[in-house]
């Protein structure tokens, strides 16, 4: 009899957890990391996320736990669904545990503040330290995203979706594809890290903007024309850093900003949303009880462009509104007042 793909999840969040059903769908015995002991026990006990997925019952195959060791053991996938800027910590703690050659999956959409490095690469930089580790470009070959429109309450409603998986290896790809394949969830194999892991991040810090817009009381025009000129600046980064253009009109890029900027269940539109409306950042942070990765990612995106001399206008202009205190009006008095350019340059 061979035994059923294993998967460990960690991060016991929205996405997580919401996650961690579709791998049960799928077949796979998948148990769930938390920090919380009183959340871990509610999950084993209730079969519901009480904090994050109120209402939604969870597979038999979903139970959770508070030891990381016990979570990683034996594991053919190891997902990590933190928020990404406490990433480097917390996998520093759990790498030493993790099964050897284990998949190693990441959700996250955001790129760490101060190296501006992406989920995978810093994924591959702690894993690759560790002891027993592995070589680096082994490493890689084992580090997969999982991205696209993918809000979590629609998902563990089992409302039909689909996502990309990529890796560098495609066998890897196609392995994970298998492990989350649902009659609800469809997913695409990709071997575009790079750009699929930008189209996450950079979405949302395109979701704030177009919120911020929405907030102020602006109309469609405005959104559309944040949407696509947020996707060309997110194609125009994405090639400088060697991603393939073809991905940011896939799922990764043009579908997971569809999905943000026109949804009340994203955490990043709604920031925005509220900031647009008047709040101020402190108030709006307060109000916002879950991950909005692009309110830091906004900073580590902006450093990845200039690093990249990259031009990103939408992009500086949510970065002035959130962390610099600039009135939204002002800020978009700016941004239309750019000088005039061809649509491509
Ligand atoms: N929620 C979604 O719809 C969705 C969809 C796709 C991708 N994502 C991405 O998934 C990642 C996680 O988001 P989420 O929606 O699950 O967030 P969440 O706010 O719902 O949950 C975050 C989880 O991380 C835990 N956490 C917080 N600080 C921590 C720390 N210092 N150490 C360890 N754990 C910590 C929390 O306890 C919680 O379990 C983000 O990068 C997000 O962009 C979210
Ligand atoms: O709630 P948000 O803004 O983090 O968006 C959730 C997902 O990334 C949408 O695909």
């Amino acid at each position: 009899m061979t035994r059923s793909v294993k998967a460990a999840v960690f991060g016991t969040g929205s996405w997580g957890t919401a996650f961690s059903m579709v791998l049960a769908d799928a077949g796979c015995e998948v148990t769930l990391w938390g920090r919380r002991a009183g959340l871990v026990d509610a999950v084993n006990s209730t079969r519901t996320n009480p904090d994050y997925l109120p209402g939604v019952r969870l597979p038999e195959a979903v139970r959770a736990t508070t030891d990381p060791a016990e979570a990683a053991r034996d594991a053919d996938f190891t997902v990590l669904v933190v928020p990404s800027q406490t990433l480097r910590a917390n996998l520093t703690e759990w790498a030493p545990l993790l099964a050897p050659r284990t998949v190693l999956v990441s959700l996250m959409k955001g790129v760490e503040l101060g190296t501006a490095k992406r989920m995978s690469e810093v994924i591959e930089e702690v894993v690759a330290k560790a002891p027993a580790g592995g070589a680096p470009d082994e490493v890689r070959r084992r580090v997969a995203v999982l991205t696209g429109p993918n809000l979590a309450k629609e998902i563990a409603d089992r409302q039909p979706a689909a996502a990309v998986v990529a890796c560098a290896d495609e066998d890897v790809a196609r392995r994970l594809q298998s492990a989350c394949m649902t009659p609800y969830f469809r997913a695409y194999t990709n071997t575009d890290v790079v750009g699929c892991e930008l189209g996450g991040a950079v979405k949302n810090v395109i979701g704030l903007a177009v919120g911020i817009a929405d907030g102020m009381g602006l109309g469609d025009n405005s959104k559309a024309t944040l949407i696509t000129r947020g996707l060309a600046e997110t194609t125009r980064l994405g090639l400088a850093m060697g991603a393939d253009p073809m991905t940011f009109s896939g799922l990764a890029g043009l579908g997971d900003l569809v999905a943000t900027c026109s949804s009340p269940l994203s955490r990043n539109h709604t920031f925005g949303t509220n900031l647009g409306r008047g709040m101020t950042l402190q108030e709006t942070i307060a109000a916002t009880k879950q991950t909005a990765e692009g309110v830091k990612s906004c900073e580590s995106v902006l450093d990845l462009a200039r690093r990249h001399g990259v031009d990103m206008p939408i992009t500086e202009t949510v970065v002035s509104i959130v962390h610099e205190g600039k009135p939204p009006v002002v800020a978009l008095k700016e941004l239309m007042s750019r000088s005039a350019k061809p649509e491509r340059h």
